[in-house]
């Protein structure tokens, strides 16, 4: 028997090793990673070669193709994707791999994922191990997959599994991947001496029923009506998102065209989709979110230098939705938890809520309950002996610092004291405590035990212990984690200004709030501004505007259309006065047919109002086109983003980008907003930005930032090399 071990990551080494005894007989090279790279090109050399010489050599009987260190493949090294392939090309090793004629059993361990699940659908045999992970994720990086995925996984599992599989990406266990029939075996000891074994057992049998390649593709009998259905599913979810669709296509080939025909078929779309700008943002993002947990502070507080503290017992403090769906994130991550809330029928109505949703996940994961590790106390005091504390109570400065002062009394020393604040002042909260350096921010996204974004908010007087503990803590509760500085709003919040400011706007020149949403929409949100402004509720945004001393009248008595010099819509605090709050009320920029209502029917009132409303400010409506909507919300954001880069408060775009896209709805196949400019031209959106601000003088956020201005100057430089350009950040506050 003869057996080769595969890349993995960017270590992956590569060894040819024979059996009778497993003995390493010959080392082939030190791959750099991938299929395409020159190093990976020695990989599939010496799988070739390896082949070859298995089949030739008589007391060679059977192959065994394992991973190093545990994983079998995660595919291909998507860094690579630009570079020169050489080697033996990937589609005909797995073709001759699947042709052998001596048995060749995979041993997958730790992942088999695209190309390298494509490789081990090409074996004759496939034994797992139980915690493997096997998937092909080609259509997250915007692809699909490229060496016969899509043509031998509906001839193994049917049609609809594998379409399901390589339309979502969506990684199977090892169980599930047994229940699907992907893989023959599963086993809880060695994957590599279960295959040896196993290989051994076949030897000599007739491989001819075990070539996924000459199976023939079920065909539903209703074939047309199945594509059809899945196709209009896809293309909803897809929102915009391209390969999904290509995916379906391929996986048609394969049900209607001969095998050759059809990997000709997949060839052809994976060109396709290889070259497109979704690909490239996607691929951007999947190394943004990995990016961001390399955090850096102005202060010179690093990731790799900076220490994270233990913590095993944490208080939440207010038991509100966003107390609550924290509550179960810590939970559900094994920390032992206080949940706070000092009225004591909230407390009550909180404690049947948690319960609620912890048993809900618990038996949709399958996982055991998390309730005996919460205990729920109305008490501050209980929060004596927490390693943390997050702090949820309302938007309320004079509250949350009132809270503050007690806990830095009541916590034992040393204790990090977070707020979930979502724009307040870390830096005032931190000033109310004995130890400010052990204050950060806890920005969580509702509902906060499914969203998967933290932003953890650094002040100017945080220590990086501190940044380092809760960066640490998001990560052990499954968010992607983004270190952020002290402003108003932080970074998704702060840019959300000015994309709302002009929705706005636009309904004061003529648009309608169905208008503007739908372009959005066709942009790849999830739901257009006015439509989110519904579900989240118009008096949160109403309550800080009257704090802030914005909802006024002018000297006519009207609603004051400008404030400071600066342009302003009164149009959500109108609405609000009529009590139309959203969803919650039933009316808003929408009706609703109920309160809580879900479906939103444009609403003939809101028009008479829009036009009332412009009569009475002398406003004449014009005609507003998608590109407009479209430039003036997406490019007053990014105008924001540049400017947050210039203040320091996000160290790169990837911050930003990944922000946007796990806590706004931000289409990720679009890459995030910084990505999206730079995929537009830098020049280009400084040139729209300069002609709507020539249009709009009053409007503040359509002046084009200075870096972004310098960046155009210095030639438009790409992405990965603006953090170059961006000046020592210094604290905004
Ligand atoms: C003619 C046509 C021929 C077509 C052939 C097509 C072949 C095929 O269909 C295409 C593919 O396979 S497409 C590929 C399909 N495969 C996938 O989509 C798998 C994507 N990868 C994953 O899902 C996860 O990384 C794993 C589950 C593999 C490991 O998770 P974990 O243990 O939590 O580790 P981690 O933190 O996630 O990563 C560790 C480091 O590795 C880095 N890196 C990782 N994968 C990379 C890649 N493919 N590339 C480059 N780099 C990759 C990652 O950035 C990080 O680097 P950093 O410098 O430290 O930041």
């Amino acid at each position: 028997m003869c057996r080769a071990s595969l890349p993995f990551s960017a270590t992956w080494k590569l060894y040819l090793e024979r059996n009778s005894r497993c003995n390493v007989f010959r080392r082939i090279g030190t791959a750099g990673s991938t299929w395409w790279s020159p190093q990976c090109a020695a990989v599939r050399q010496g799988i070739v070669d390896m082949m070859h010489r298995a089949l030739r050599e008589p007391e060679v009987k059977s192959v065994v193709i394992c991973g190093q260190d545990g994983k079998f493949c995660g595919g291909a090294d998507i860094r690579e994707f630009g570079a020169k392939m050489s080697g033996p090309p990937l589609v005909p090793m797995i073709h001759m791999i699947e042709a052998a004629a001596k048995p060749v059993v995979a041993a997958i361990e730790g992942v088999a994922l695209g190309g390298g699940l494509e490789l081990a659908l090409s074996c004759h045999y496939r034994i797992a191990h139980s915690k493997a992970r096997l998937g092909l994720p080609e259509v997250t990086l915007g692809l699909l997959p490229g060496a016969g995925g899509t043509q031998r996984l509906p001839r193994l599992i049917g049609v609809p599994a594998a379409l399901e599989l390589i339309t979502t990406g969506r990684h199977v266990t090892a169980a599930e991947a047994l229940q699907l029939g992907i893989v023959d075996e599963v086993t809880d000891q060695n994957a590599v001496d279960a295959a040896v074994k196993f290989a051994q057992s076949v030897e000599g049998k007739s491989l001819d029923a075990r070539r996924i390649g000459t199976f023939p593709c079920p065909r539903p009998p209703d074939l047309d009506a199945v594509f059809e259905k899945v196709m209009k599913e896809v293309r909803r979810s897809a929102r915009g998102a391209i390969a999904p669709v290509t995916c379906v296509q391929a996986v048609h080939a394969a049900v209607t065209l001969p095998y050759a025909k059809g990997m000709e078929r997949e060839r052809e779309l994976f060109s396709t989709l290889f070259t497109s700008g979704q690909a490239r943002a996607l691929q951007y993002y999947f190394f943004a979110q990995r990016a961001v947990s390399r955090w850096s502070t102005p202060s010179g507080a690093r990731w790799d230098t900076s220490k994270p503290r233990p913590v095993r017992k944490a208080a939440v403090i207010g038991l509100g939705t966003m107390g609550r769906g924290i509550s179960v994130s810590l939970a559900q991550a094994g920390f032992s938890v206080v949940a706070v809330e000092t009225q004591e029928k909230q407390l009550l109505e909180a404690k049947q809520a948690v319960s609620g949703m912890l048993e809900r996940d618990a038996k949709r994961r399958g996982a055991p309950l998390a309730h005996g590790n919460i205990k729920y106390s109305c008490s501050l005091k209980a929060a004596a002996d927490v390693d943390l504390v997050i702090e949820a109570v309302f938007e309320d400065m004079a509250l949350k610092k009132a809270i503050f002062r007690q806990l830095s009394a009541i916590c034992k020393p040393g204790t990090f004291l977070c707020s979930n604040t979502s724009a307040l002042d870390i830096d005032e909260l931190a000033s109310q405590t004995q130890s400010p350096e052990l204050v950060v921010g806890m920005h969580f996204f509702a509902p906060a035990h499914v969203m998967k974004l933290l932003e953890v908010v650094y002040g100017p007087r945080s220590s990086p212990e501190a940044v380092a503990t809760a960066m640490q803590m998001g990560k052990k509760i499954g968010k992607v984690s983004v270190a952020v500085g002290n402003c108003r709003g932080f970074v998704g919040n702060r840019m959300l200004k000015p994309y709302l400011e002009q929705a706005f706007f636009l309904l004061e020149e003529g648009a309608t709030p169905e208008q503007v949403d739908q372009v959005l929409e066709e942009f790849g949100f999830p739901m257009g501004v006015f439509k989110v402004s519904d579900l989240s509720g118009l008096d949160v945004g109403w309550k800080v505007r009257k704090a802030d001393g914005l909802v006024v009248p002018d000297s006519t008595g009207k609603s004051a259309r400008i404030q400071g010099g600066r342009r302003y819509s009164p149009l959500g605090d109108l609405l609000c006065e009529q009590g139309r709050f959203g969803q919650k009320t039933g009316r808003g920029w929408y009706q609703y047919d109920k309160p809580g209502g879900r479906v939103a029917k444009s609403d003939p009132w809101l028009h008479r109002f829009l036009e009332e409303y412009r009569a009475r400010h002398g406003l004449v409506a014009r005609r507003i086109d998608q590109q407009e909507v479209l430039e003036r919300c997406l490019y007053a954001l990014i105008n924001e983003g540049f400017q947050i880069l210039q203040d320091g408060i996000a160290a790169g775009p990837e911050d930003i980008d990944v922000i946007y896209v796990l806590g706004y709805g931000w289409p990720r196949h679009r890459g995030g907003p910084m990505f999206f400019a730079d995929m537009v031209g830098l020049d280009k959106v400084l040139d729209r930005l300069e002609r709507y601000h020539q249009l709009h003088p009053d409007v503040p956020g359509l002046k084009p930032c200075s870096l972004l201005r310098k960046l155009a100057a210095g030639g438009c430089p790409p992405i990965h090399r603006w953090r170059e350009v961006i000046q020592k950040p210094h604290s905004q506050l």
